[in-house]
């Protein structure tokens, strides 16, 4: 049995690819927008095309015996889903309802979503669990809560079955670093004060001072990316064994940090000063996300074994080579 990885290129797929490889095959569908073919373990069999091409699906589907589907494949960068709405609706909606269609054609049952924090818009609680309402307050996170939501109602009506896996902020690179973040641009924190740290920026910008928080910039709960890789896997296992099915998880560390502290903590890994500009708000960056993650250590046994100093670390030692 196989497991399709769309977006296996991208960051957090290529990681999962890699954990994965070891003991399942794996075919990667991924069409190179964001994503770059280095990061794909060798192990794997890579298709370039795009999801949303049915052609191209009816080939995997049949040349290979796919038992589940973890899905990556996104555009995620919410300043650009507010500009560029459709481009958002076609890729991230649109694009997986033909994925999710030849499933059902093609009788593949099992589907893992990478969603995002972002459903929860502006969350009235600083510890979010899987009940906290879900309102977005960007195309991105809609985006994202509308396959949501497609998942719940063809569960209902098909043998198909799929968990939810709603990441906060994904940091950090693979322990034999041989693969890391790559986003061109870059956009997220951990990356660019590092990138900065090496002198490849001049400085760092701190979007926003005046947050309702102890030091007045935003606090997010950071993720390594293996245990978001280990999340997959134990989510298939849960639902392969019938275990768990149509669940939907929080993937965090339960700790929330400042983008000031952020900086700090990298600065002592790095051993290098920061040159930091105190800049606007960022529009659609809430105060604070952090994930209360005990619904899938329940249900799954899964538990994070990086902290912030790991994380920074594995990222420091990837973007140093
Ligand atoms: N990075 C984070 O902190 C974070 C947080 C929450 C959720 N997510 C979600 O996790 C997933 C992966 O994020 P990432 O940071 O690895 O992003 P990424 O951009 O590195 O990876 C996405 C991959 O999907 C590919 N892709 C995009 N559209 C495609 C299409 N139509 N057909 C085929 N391939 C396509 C890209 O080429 C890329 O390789 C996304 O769905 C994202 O929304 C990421
Ligand atoms: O140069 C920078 C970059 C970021 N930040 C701040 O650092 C914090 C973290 O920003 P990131 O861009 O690293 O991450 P986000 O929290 O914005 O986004 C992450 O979480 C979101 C859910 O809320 C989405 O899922 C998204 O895909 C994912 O990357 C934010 O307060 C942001 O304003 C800065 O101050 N300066």
């Amino acid at each position: 049995m196989a497991i399709l990885v769309c977006g296996g290129a991208g960051y957090i797929g290529s990681h999962t690819v890699k954990e994965l490889v070891d003991t399942y095959e794996v075919v990667v569908l991924d069409n190179l927008t964001t994503g770059f073919e280095s990061l794909i373990d060798e192990r794997a069999t890579f298709v370039k095309g795009d999801l949303g091409d049915g052609a191209v699906l009816d080939r995997i589907f049949t040349d290979h015996a796919i038992d589940a589907v973890f899905h990556f494949a996104a555009n995620s960068l919410v300043g650009e889903s507010v500009e560029n709405p459709l481009k958002y609706y076609r890729n991230n909606v649109s694009a997986t309802l033909v994925l999710l269609e030849k499933m059902i054609e093609h009788n593949v049952k099992r589907f893992i979503f990478s969603s995002t924090a972002a459903t929860y818009g502006i969350p009235d609680t600083e510890m979010i669990t899987e009940e906290t309402a879900n309102k977005p307050i960007n195309p991105y996170g809609r985006s994202k809560l509308m396959v949501e939501q497609v998942l719940a109602d063809i569960a209902h009506v098909h043998d198909f079955q799929y968990v939810v896996l709603r990441y906060f902020n994904a940091a950090g690179a693979h322990e034999s670093g041989t693969i890391g973040e790559s986003h061109d641009p870059e956009s997220h924190l951990i990356p660019i004060v590092l990138q900065h740290l090496l002198g490849q920026r001049e400085k760092i910008s701190v979007f926003g001072t005046d947050y309702d928080t102890a030091d007045g910039t935003c606090v997010r709960d950071y993720i390594h990316v293996t245990d978001l890789a280990r999340a997959h896997i134990l989510s298939y296992e849960g639902m392969a064994k019938g275990e768990i099915a149509n669940e939907t998880y929080n993937l965090g560390n339960g700790a929330g940090y400042s983008v000031n502290e952020i900086i700090k903590a990298c600065e002592a890994i790095a051993e290098r000063k920061a040159t930091i500009e105190y800049a606007d708000r960022r529009a659609g960056d809430p105060a604070t996300l952090v994930a209360s993650s005990t619904k899938i250590a329940a249900a799954l046994g899964w538990k994070p074994a990086f902290d912030l100093e790991a994380i920074i670390s594995s990222a420091w030692a990837w973007h140093s080579k």
